[in-house]
């Protein structure tokens, strides 16, 4: 096996080729699959991965290997099938999807450096090349003669470690640990040689004579009060050691965590857990989806089912939504698991999410928490799968590879034989009419699991407000009852749904609205800075002071943004205190936990946020829950909008009265008869199932079809409609009757940073050929896409239109 095949880095061709190297001598004891190489491509360096070893090739004077980057495989075996049926499934290349199941610090080529990481004898080769330091540049190594292999038999044995250097920060950290190397007795027989004015060595002794276990260095100084340089004439004399340890960077601390028993389950959550403890017991496979109203317990579920997994010395992957990865949910998983969980997600620095991939990577834990790509952790032997909030589209990638982690979750499951948990209180209607053909199995929680009522919910059309005079963005009836809820020294949630809306400019004596040069959109007004951007394409100006059409001076910014709303609110009630949380005020690392626990210890009485305050929130003084604006999301061009307005207000409804104070919901909204408004108000998920699968019928979209969504985009207008249009008559001609191909349509946004865009959708109930197709038609205009500028990007299965 002297030949190595090599996805590499580069735009090939065919999207997914691999290329033949030879393995050079020194590295072929220790090349395996799924490590990562650099090579020689033309005049380049690049890297890529070793996908497979083989004998023989069918080209001649091969290139070698130059380097070898990994001593254990970045990928195993499993994630490399795995990779490879993402590209193809989603129509990518395999270095992109390989690239996106490994954390940032992998993907790129930093220096890196060895550590002695024992004060173990080691191999006399390695021994030369360390000299007595406990750190040398890898480079060292390179230029050294020692085999590969005998470092990678280092590496394993633990003896030396491999450091990444992140710009000149240490991805990994070690600290300097001391221990006795002599046992008690002898030590209080050294005790007694040391002489007595010495009387800081005989404390140290003395310390590891009542307590033999290692300590840390800077502790052990801190205790005794005594210096490094005594430390060091005691392992001079034989009497300690000192050896490195490295630690993880642990953003959260496991020993702040309570820890927390298994609770005893309701009757409906014995019901529903039952059948997953089944499979878990049984090894098998299977699709659940846990439809559970918020608040009925199905986080205990998942805490339980896990409980069962880890028992059996398996492991569990559990996705949560990003913005629900609150200190709430993280503090629920170690609180029952402590050290036993890693926790993924993008607040993170990149060397914290390395650290916690290698505990992944080295078996050191069995539970991860993590956001959408913690679907990747390289686990080796799953128990289960659980994705909590299966209805968020944070599950789908919006970039290459477009892959959703629902269909990822299932391919992994199937391959390790374990339940997937799909949990929420709004499943998405693929999933629920999935579950309703048996393909999943419906689990069913319909009542909280402190038996409360869910909160009362009001619908306050806006359009009478505004007809009685009330010209504020606040309904009488919100206003009233935020009044009364701050005076009984409640807490109140407002969201402001703010998608779809934000605060452009328009000038009011010609109506002229500020947009982005670049864009087909009106530019944001940032208060903070008094300046308009853009954002899709970052694009700003100072606010104008005249209008630049009609030079009036009339020029104000509209639309609602939170801080808009902050300043109403004060206005209006001015004895609120507010909290505000949107994009702004939690770019900060951490600010999104801070405000939070602000509002958790009440330092304010309302809340304000928007999408990102709906979910997972669970505070027992929020009474009120308002939303200012249901309907915003409503009239954008995207099929489901009805369904995620539902889900948004059915989520954000589930905050109020959780606990003993009983709660009620203020929906405001200018289309109060619309059926996702009025049946979220009655938490009918079933008639909604019912009313909107009849529209999704009649309008031809998915669950009752597939689409598949093209989008063309080049600087030149008429390039753009004339390659959409090739597609278009392309695909025509090869698909069966009964399939849908349309367009070329112009993308929602029309025009972004200067390219124009347009699309072509087909819509599909079987198709089986269509991938390839699409492949061909990629390979078609790749010379175009290389030379020309045109981008071609397509969506097997898009959440977002625009
Ligand atoms: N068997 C039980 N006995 C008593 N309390 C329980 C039980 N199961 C869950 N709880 C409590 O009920 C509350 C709601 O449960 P949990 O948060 O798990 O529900 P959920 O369905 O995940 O909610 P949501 O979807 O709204 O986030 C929590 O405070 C939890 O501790
Ligand atoms: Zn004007
Ligand atoms: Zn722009």
């Amino acid at each position: 096996m002297d030949i190595a095949k090599v996805i590499v880095d580069v735009q090939a061709k065919s999207i997914n080729q691999t290329f033949d190297y030879q393995i050079p001598e020194r590295f072929k004891e220790i090349l395996t699959v799924g490590m990562r190489v650099v090579v020689p491509f033309g005049p380049r360096k690049i890297t890529g991965f070793v996908v497979d070893k083989t004998d023989q090739s069918t080209f001649k004077n091969l290139k070698e290997i130059i380097d070898v980057l990994d001593i254990t495989p970045a990928l195993t075996k499993e994630l490399l099938e795995l990779g490879k049926w993402i590209a193809e499934d989603t129509l990518t290349m395999y270095i992109t999807a390989y690239q996106a199941m490994l954390p940032q610090v992998l993907k790129a080529k930093y220096n890196k450096e060895l550590i002695r990481s024992s004060e173990e004898e080691l191999d006399e080769r390695l021994d030369y090349l360390f000299a007595g330091r406990d750190v040398v540049p890898y480079e060292e190594f390179e230029n050294a003669s020692v085999p590969y292999s005998v470092l990678q038999k280092a590496i394993q044995d633990g003896e030396v470690t491999v450091n990444y250097l992140v710009k000149s920060r240490v991805t990994k950290k070690h600290i300097t640990m001391i221990r006795p190397a002599k046992d008690a007795i002898m030590l209080e027989e050294a005790y007694e040689e040391i002489p007595n004015q010495a009387k800081k060595q005989r404390e140290i002794i003395q310390y590891f004579i009542q307590q033999p276990e290692p300590v840390e260095q800077k502790k052990l100084l801190e205790i005794l009060h005594t210096t490094p340089s005594t430390v060091k004439q005691l392992i001079d004399k034989s009497l300690l050691e000192t050896f490195k340890k490295e630690i993880y960077r642990n953003p959260y601390n496991d020993d702040s965590f309570e820890k927390t028993e298994a609770l005893n389950l309701t009757d409906q959550q014995e019901t529903a857990i039952q059948p997953i403890n089944e499979r878990i017991a049984e090894n098998q496979h299977d699709v659940f989806l846990l439809h559970g109203v918020t608040g009925s317990g199905k986080t205990e579920i998942y805490l339980q089912a896990i409980q069962e997994v880890v028992n059996k010395g398996k492991e569990a992957i559990v996705l949560v939504p990003e913005i629900s990865l609150t200190p709430q949910m993280v503090k629920r998983f170690k609180g029952r698991f402590g050290a036993n969980v890693a926790v993924m997600h993008s607040a993170l620095s990149n060397g914290e999410k390395y650290d916690e991939w290698r505990k992944i990577q080295r078996k050191e834990v069995q539970v991860v928490v993590g956001a959408r790509s913690a679907i990747f952790a390289p686990f080796e032997n799953l128990g289960i799968i659980i994705i909590d909030e299966e209805h968020e589209n944070t599950y789908k990638q919006d970039d290459q590879p477009r892959y959703h982690a629902r269909d990822v979750a299932i391919r992994r499951a199937e391959y390790y034989q374990c339940p997937v948990v799909l949990g929420s209180a709004t499943p998405t209607l693929e999933s629920f009419a999935r579950a309703k053909k048996g393909v999943y199995q419906l689990l069913t929680l319909d009542k909280r699991t402190n038996n409360k009522a869910m909160p009362e919910v009001e619908i306050v059309d806006m359009r009478k407000e505004l007809h009685a005079g009330n010209r504020t963005m606040f309904s009488r009836v919100l206003k009233d009852k935020i009044e009364q809820a701050i005076e009984r020294g409640e807490q109140i949630v407002l969201l402001l749904n703010r998608r779809g809306y934000s605060t452009f400019v328009m000038c009011r004596d010609c109506g002229h609205v500020t947009e982005c040069p670049h864009c087909d959109i009106a530019l944001t007004y940032h208060k903070n800075s008094n300046q308009l951007k853009c954002h899709y394409c970052s694009y700003e100006e100072n606010m104008p002071l005249l209008c630049p059409s009609c030079e009036s001076d009339l020029i104000r910014y509209f639309g609602t943004g939170t801080q808009r709303v902050e300043e109403a609110l004060t206005q209006v009630i001015p004895q609120a205190t507010v909290i505000r949380m949107d994009v702004d005020t939690t770019r900060r690392k951490g600010s999104h936990e801070k405000l939070l626990k602000q509002f958790g210890e009440k330092k304010a009485d309302i809340l304000l946020g928007t999408q990102m305050i709906a979910k997972g929130l669970d505070f027992e003084n929020v009474t009120l829950v308002g939303v200012l604006t249901a309907d915003s999301m409503l009239h954008l061009p995207d099929f489901r909008s009805s369904e995620k307005t539902f889900q948004l207000l059915t989520q954000v409804s589930g905050r109020a009265g959780r606990h003993e104070l009983s709660g009620e919901v203020i929906v405001q909204t200018y289309t109060p008869d619309h059926y996702s408004i009025e049946l979220a108000s009655q938490y009918d998920y079933h008639q909604f199932f019912q009313q909107e699968m009849k529209m999704r019928r009649a309008f031809q979209y998915p669950p009752y079809v597939f689409l598949t969504l093209i989008t063309v985009s080049h600087p030149n207008h008429v390039k753009v409609v004339q390659v959409t249009q090739k597609i278009v008559q392309f695909l025509l001609n090869q698909v069966q009757e009964g399939t849908t191909v349309l367009g070329p349509t112009p993308s929602p946004i029309t025009r972004v940073k200067d390219r124009y865009r347009y699309q072509c959708m087909v819509k599909y109930k079987n198709e089986e050929k269509l991938r390839m197709y699409i492949k061909q038609l990629l390979d078609d205009f790749s010379d175009d896409v290389r030379k020309n500028n045109l981008l071609i990007t397509v969506d097997m299965e898009p959440y977002h239109l625009m």
